[in-house]
């Protein structure tokens, strides 16, 4: 085995039964979803798919309802815990502390369906929690930093992010601010959008969605403590598959999206819109070669195993098996 991928095994459980996890064929989790009723019409599902990634309103049902159903009982578990210590230092008043989620996985493996089918899924509860969602690549450099650092080809990577940014945000979320502003990225233009942001105001629950949101922190040599952005987490999904399908899944993205997103003129992939075909695929090759197979290997795929959750995708998209921590 490629010792870049020598990252254990979760997917088969363990006869001495040391695993973290414990694993479910899509049928098995499937009868998990137990009473939660579908909150979700066919229609919007398709609206909330990104580009070519299909999702329907069985995987819905299968993988998302149980999950949710899932998170309801951390949710109020977390909740309950946290109340008690509120009783234990004899606090006056209850302040609410969000409940914050992590969504990991590869570039093109599908985060941002997941992400949006979830904060869709909760806000839906009986008790309606209000739900947001930020992704990470807002708190990317700018490109201009990105080039002066010579970056520009380690975009993603763990260096192309300003963490520290991002580790004040959650803290501050966590501390319970209200009007926390996150800065937004645009894959059009492939940068930060100077002076736009969104605004995260006392959500019960956040979902944080991004290739690196369960890396560990880079020590630094003076030993101060510098906190992961994963400990601001209460739950984490790590969206997982095989390295041939994603390249595919990337490449094939790449091919649609020249009919339409690089075809306005603000789209930095602008001159691929007219290269053909083949050409357009070598340059898509190149990107996933060079930058997004390197970091899924070397950053992301290392960090499978700290996700509370692993949702593993077959080569339609479908989720085929499930990995529960064990806690
Ligand atoms: N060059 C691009 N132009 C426009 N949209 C893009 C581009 N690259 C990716 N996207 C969109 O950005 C979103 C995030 O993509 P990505 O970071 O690969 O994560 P994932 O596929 O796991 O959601 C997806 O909805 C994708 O369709
Ligand atoms: C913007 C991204 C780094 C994803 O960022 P994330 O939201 O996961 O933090 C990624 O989609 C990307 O653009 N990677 C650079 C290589 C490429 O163009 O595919």
């Amino acid at each position: 085995m490629d010792q870049r991928n020598a990252v254990p095994a979760y997917e088969t459980e363990d006869d001495d039964g040391l695993s973290p996890y414990r694993i479910f064929q899509r049928d098995e989790w499937a009868r998990l979803r137990a009473d939660a009723p579908m909150t979700l019409t066919a229609d919007e599902v398709v609206q909330l798919q990104s580009l070519n990634d299909p999702i329907s309103l069985d995987e819905v049902a299968a993988i998302y309802l149980p999950l949710s159903r899932l998170l309801s009982l951390y949710v109020a578990a977390t909740q309950g815990l946290f109340k008690a210590t509120q009783r234990f230092l004899l606090a006056e008043k209850e302040e609410k502390v969000p409940y914050i989620i992590g969504v990991a996985g590869s570039v093109a493996v599908g985060k941002s369906t997941t992400a949006r089918v979830l904060k869709a899924l909760l806000a839906r509860w009986p008790n309606t929690p209000k739900v947001d969602l930020v992704t990470t690549d807002g708190f990317l450099l700018p490109n201009a930093e990105l080039t002066r650092l010579g970056l520009m080809e380690r975009k993603g990577f763990p260096e192309s992010y300003d963490t520290g940014k991002l580790l004040h945000f959650l803290a501050d979320i966590k501390a319970g601010k209200r009007n926390v502003h996150a800065p937004l990225y645009s894959h059009l233009v492939y940068d930060v959008v100077p002076g736009e942001e969104t605004v995260v105001d006392r959500p019960d629950i956040l979902i944080v969605e991004g290739l690196n949101v369960l890396q560990p922190a880079r020590m630094p040599k003076d030993g101060t403590a510098i906190p992961f952005v994963s400990d601001f987490f209460d739950f984490s999904v790590y969206i997982d598959a095989d390295e041939a399908d994603l390249h595919r899944w990337y490449v094939n993205r790449f091919l649609r999206l020249r009919h339409t997103a690089f075809r306005d003129p603000l789209s930095y992939f602008r001159r691929y819109a007219e290269l053909p075909e083949d050409e357009a695929m070598a340059t898509a090759d190149g990107l996933w070669n060079r930058i997004n197979l390197l970091n899924l290997r070397e950053n992301i795929v290392p960090t499978r195993q700290r996700a509370s959750l692993i949702l593993k995708k077959g080569a339609s998209h479908r989720i085929e098996t499930v990995a529960l921590r064990r806690l």
